[in-house]
């Protein structure tokens, strides 16, 4: 075992179900590299499972069957590898502009033998066009009113914004209530994940867009 690495917590097993074996594999590569190659803090060894990894393996249950999703400033992997491990009946697009992470994020897709994951190089907004997905996630980028001028032009009409927020999330949808409006984001909600499972559980903002409506 990696020494500072927090043990893996009981509901790991849970949460991350016949993945954990790659998962496992992730903690440990994660744990032993992260810190030197600056992709986590000092202090985030000890709490790695709880505070990154199941933080992000939580969303699972919402990413759609087979669904084509984009994760917006993946850095060191969450939320969008450690779903890609967990989910690999979906797809992802993992974007990030660091070099330094993309070349991890690509060591680590071929480590454990992703098929799922794929990861382009750059800023959100300059695939804006290139492409539609069904769902985008994104955890510790932005602000909720700068993520959502980012992310709204990645999905289809009818997609689905899962962004993984703080305790800051009810003030975050009041300085964004213009740009909501602005970009047809329409039956939003905050879902706390993780009830049960994990002492600290997480919060995710849902919501749609609707084009048309
Ligand atoms: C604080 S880190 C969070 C990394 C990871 N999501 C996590 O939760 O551990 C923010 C990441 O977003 C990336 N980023 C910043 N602006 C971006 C943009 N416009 N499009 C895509 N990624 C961006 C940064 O390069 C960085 O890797």
């Amino acid at each position: 075992m990696t020494v500072g690495l927090e043990p893996e917590p009981a509901a790991a097993a849970a949460i991350a179900g016949d993945r954990i074996d790659v998962l496992r594999e992730f903690a440990h590569e994660l744990g032993a590299r992260g810190e030197k190659l600056g992709l986590i803090g000092p202090l985030e060894p000890p709490r790695l499972w709880t505070r990154h990894l199941l933080n992000s393996a939580v969303l699972a249950p919402l990413v759609a069957p087979e669904a084509q999703v984009a994760d917006i400033g993946t850095g060191g992997g969450m939320p969008g590898l450690v779903l890609a491990i967990v989910r690999p009946d979906a797809r992802f697009r993992l974007i990030e502009p660091m070099e330094r992470r993309c070349t991890w994020l690509n060591e680590q897709i071929e480590r454990l033998g992703l098929r799922n994951a794929e990861v382009l190089r750059g800023r959100a907004e300059e695939y804006h066009g290139a492409f539609e997905v069904d769902q985008v996630t994104a955890r510790a980028v932005t602000a909720l009113r700068k993520l959502v001028p980012l992310t709204a032009p990645l999905l289809r009409d009818g997609g689905e914004m899962l962004f993984l927020k703080g305790t800051s999330v009810e003030s975050e949808i009041d300085a964004a209530e213009k740009v909501l409006r602005k970009h047809r984001v329409r039956e939003s909600a905050v879902d706390e994940l993780g009830v049960g499972l994990l002492d600290e559980t997480t919060r995710v903002f849902r919501a749609k867009i609707d084009r048309h409506g």
